[in-house]
């Protein structure tokens, strides 16, 4: 089970903002049960910024993603199979979790 989440720094304006309310990640990542609160810290100083609940976790292939994905990301579908290729290079199997910001 996942204790905590981390993001890149570049997604915390959003995720702040209730602009990204999912988050796709692979299967290593994706051990967060309904309802489970967790910390989040930036990715690259692990800088806590704010907590998170979990809605709920969704299997979806690479092939599966769809413009409504993308707008729950805020990026266009193009935007977001680029940062899921960087991140994930050749990975097909990923899981959306969708969270919600606590607030503080
Ligand atoms: C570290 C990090 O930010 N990882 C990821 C991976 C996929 N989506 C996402 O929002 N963040």
């Amino acid at each position: 089970m996942l204790t905590k989440m981390t993001f890149f720094e570049r997604f915390e304006r959003d995720i702040l903002s209730g602009a990204k309310t999912i988050t796709l990640r692979d299967e290593a990542e994706s051990h967060v049960e309904p309802g489970q609160i967790l910390p989040v810290s930036t990715f690259e100083m692990d800088r806590w910024f704010c907590e998170i609940q979990i809605v709920d976790v969704t299997p979806v292939t690479l092939a599966e993603l769809t413009d409504v994905h993308a707008e729950q990301e805020n990026m266009t579908l193009a935007q977001l199979r680029n940062v899921i290729a960087e991140i994930y290079p050749g990975l097909e199997q990923l899981f959306m979790i969708r969270f919600s910001v606590l607030p503080q």
